[in-house]
């Protein structure tokens, strides 16, 4: 199965455009306030319509009220949406009855939301670290017993280690943003470029 590879963190056209153009298949637009990645709808959705239509825009919240998501989401024309945070199962299924979900869930609650989302294909889970955006691998042996089938991987992945978390976990995805950046919310393009190349090794 060929592995999807989103970058986080895009506030610009300029890093939405290196990122696909490295071969990205999904950018991640970060609309939560205490990220220092946040980027406007505006500015999310113009990086979103100039990486053409195959490239996933990935709208990141935590915690924001179901009104909100949609209506950003909405502004910023995103394909999909990925939810940080402690959130009832109900409030992630109204989301997902408009947008496919990216659910984001730290080690501690990976079992309970696994059994929860199994039977839902709106609903993907993404393994984190408990600070998004931190930069902090987890332990991937800890997990190499249950990581769920079709699960995405982040936390502290980027091109000295995705290769090895890819072959201790199979995941269906990897994600990453600190990793790959000059500064924060500004991309390094050769960091961006090495990541991809090691996600997808020919
Ligand atoms: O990155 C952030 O600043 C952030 C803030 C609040 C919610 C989510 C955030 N990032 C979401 C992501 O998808 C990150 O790529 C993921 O947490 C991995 O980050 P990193 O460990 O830095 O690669």
């Amino acid at each position: 199965m060929t592995v999807r590879v989103k970058v986080c963190g895009t506030t610009s056209v300029r890093d939405a455009v290196l990122s696909a153009e490295a071969g990205a298949d999904a950018l991640g637009f970060i609309f939560a306030p205490v990220s220092k990645r946040l980027v406007t709808p505006q500015v999310a959705r113009e990086a979103g319509l100039s990486v053409g239509p195959v490239v996933a825009r990935i709208g990141v919240f935590l915690g924001q009220g179901l009104d909100e998501v949609l209506r950003t989401a909405e502004a910023a024309r995103v394909s999909a949406v990925q939810l940080h945070g402690p959130l009832r199962g109900l409030y992630v299924r109204q989301v997902a009855a408009y947008y496919p979900v990216l659910r984001v869930v730290r080690p501690a609650d990976l079992a309970v939301e696994a059994d929860m989302w199994r039977d839902e294909p709106g609903v993907t889970l993404m393994l984190d670290a408990p600070e998004p955006g931190g930069g902090v691998p987890l332990d991937w042996a800890a997990l190499r017993d249950v990581f769920p089938r079709g699960a995405w991987l982040a936390g502290g992945l980027g091109p000295a280690n995705v290769a090895a978390a890819m072959q201790a976990l199979n995941p269906a995805g990897v994600d990453a943003v600190s990793r790959l950046e000059a500064s924060p919310g500004v991309k390094d393009p050769a960091l961006v470029e090495e990541f991809v190349r090691a996600a997808r090794p020919s």
